[in-house]
């Protein structure tokens, strides 16, 4: 038997998962750890913790598959997208990374449109727009704040690719990473040089670019020794987390779709086309498959609003499972309650930071059924205006939802019934690391390319249908979510 190892650099915890040769996973462990938020909106790791919790993650993920360690072919990486590590020439860390979700570089953004001369224009280089999460604008903060880490800067990666290097001593990155850097020309699949000469920024600190699938080298021998592992087996370039999250659901040809549903809320489509205009409203990267594309869309807070309504408003210790079955006591509609989930302000479709959160719609009738119901059609309601925003793009023809909101059986028949889709549910739950796995199958050969063992390995367990009277009843909802931000723009920038 053969097995593969993937590791997912996520922001709450690292997650190892071993896979056997047929697809199949064997064991899966997570190592958690924290946010350091240094003051509102600034959000930092220490790279030393997310190697602490990979080797950890990585020894217990053996002990629990009790798998013979020699059978280990290869590993690959995924991780959180955009979160900079600066190493300076020892390819020492700098500083704490930068994460994707922090917003301390609004101003850098405003810098990189004027140099450039505005969207269009950035649109042109990098096919994406520029967002505070985004690597780019870290670089100019670091070079606008901390000019001593910036003279000494030498190499900037991603989380994943800091890993990579621990496990295999290869500074580099690959497709799918760079380009969530901003700096990354995805349609021509190299970085833009002249967008780096133009916001003159030292143009040796960006890694060698690589295939996902390419074998970067082997372990290093002291982590194998650490860890037990053979010293022959392979390392993998790896992807972006959500790159790999679309490969874990089987999201590798044209007009499939995966939305997902966990703290926040992306829908990822799948594209071989490299010409797709976005007008910097979706996200559009490079896959880890097949030399292809993704158009995404991301809601900073989809699962989020129902963990916040339970914890902050409701204070309850009772289940995600209690809550819905309270809400399916309510009515569709929520008895005139609408909710709008910019608890954070908003990515997508509306890249907004001031864009607010409310529940509309309240009455001295209004009760926590109704609430709870509210929340979850509420974010159904931002995924259908996502999906309105891609479909300007590209055709969908099947959806796969996943995330932990797709434990709701409640939450997934509504989610049909707002966007009027029929939704498939499939076997695999273990988002990244699972994508991560295959990579690390197909990049050493155990697996002949991703269509064939995604076909044998990720199936569609069922399809939920959507209800006609409900639907009928949410497009007028939709109408009125969408009213909501259009009309109430002005008050969010005033109260901002
Ligand atoms: N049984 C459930 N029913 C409804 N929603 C759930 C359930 N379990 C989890 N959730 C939702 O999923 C969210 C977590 O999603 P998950 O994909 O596990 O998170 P992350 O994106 O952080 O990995 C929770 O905040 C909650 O909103
Ligand atoms: O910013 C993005 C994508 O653009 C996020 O999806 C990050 O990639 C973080 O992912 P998690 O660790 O929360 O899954």
């Amino acid at each position: 038997m053969e097995y593969l190892i993937g590791i997912d650099i996520g922001t709450s915890g690292v997650k190892a998962i071993i896979i056997d040769n047929t697809g199949r996973v064997i064991s899966s462990r997570i190592e958690s750890y924290d946010i350091k938020v240094i003051k509102k909106g600034w959000m930092e790791q220490d790279p030393e913790e997310w190697w602490n919790g990979t080797k950890k993650a990585v020894s217990e993920v053996i002990k629990e598959g009790a798998i013979n360690k020699d059978e280990i072919k290869a590993i690959s990486f995924t991780g959180q997208m955009h979160s900079s590590v600066f190493l300076d020439e020892n390819n020492s860390v700098l500083r704490p990374a930068i994460l994707w979700n922090d917003t301390r570089t609004s101003k850098q953004c405003k810098e990189i449109y004027d140099t450039v001369g505005g969207l269009d224009q950035l649109l042109n280089y990098v096919s994406n727009s520029a967002l505070e999460g985004f690597t780019a604008p870290k670089i100019l903060w670091l070079r606008e704040n901390e000019k001593q880490n910036y003279e000494k800067l030498e190499c900037v990666l991603l989380p994943k690719d800091y890993i990579r290097y621990k496990f295999a001593g290869d500074i580099g990155t690959e497709m799918s990473d760079a380009a969530g850097t901003l700096l990354y020309d995805v349609k021509n699949k190299k970085w833009n040089k002249e967008l780096i000469k133009k916001l003159n920024l030292k143009d040796n600190i960006f890694p060698k670019v690589v295939k996902s699938t390419d074998v970067v080298g082997k372990i290093n021998k002291e982590v194998a020794k650490e860890l037990g592992l053979n010293e022959e087996t392979l390392i993998v370039a790896g992807g972006a987390d959500n790159a790999c999250a679309a490969i874990g659901s089987g999201i590798v040809e044209n007009s499939k779709a995966a939305l997902s549903i966990g703290t926040s809320g992306t829908i990822v489509a799948y594209t071989d086309k490299n010409d797709i205009k976005t007008k910097g409203n979706l996200h559009f990267f490079n896959h880890a498959c097949n030399s292809s594309w993704y158009i995404m869309t991301v809601m900073l807070s989809a699962g989020m609003c129902f963990k916040w309504l339970k914890k902050n408003i409701l204070k309850t210790d009772k289940s995600y499972d209690e809550l819905t079955n309270m809400a399916s006591e309510a009515l569709p509609g929520s008895n005139g309650v609408i909710f709008v989930p910019y608890l954070f302000g908003e990515r997508s479709p509306h890249p907004d930071p001031n864009a607010k959160s409310m529940f509309y719609g309240l009455s001295s009738n209004t009760t926590d059924k109704d609430l709870i119901r509210s929340v979850l059609e509420g974010v159904s309601l931002g995924f259908k205006d996502c999906l309105v925003s891609i479909e300007n793009s590209v055709d969908i023809e099947e959806i796969r939802i996943t995330g932990g909101g797709a434990n709701s059986q409640l939450w997934t028949s509504i989610m049909a019934d707002v966007l009027n889709r029929e939704i498939s549910l499939i076997n695999i739950q273990e988002g990244p690391a699972f994508g991560a796995a295959i990579i690390a199958g197909v990049g050493s050969g155990v697996f002949k390319n991703f269509k064939s063992i995604l076909d044998k390995s990720v199936k569609v367990i069922k399809t939920v249908k959507p209800n006609k009277e409900n639907a009928k009843l949410y497009e007028k909802y939709y109408k009125i979510y969408t009213l909501l931000y259009d009309n109430l723009k002005e008050c969010s920038n005033l109260l901002s």
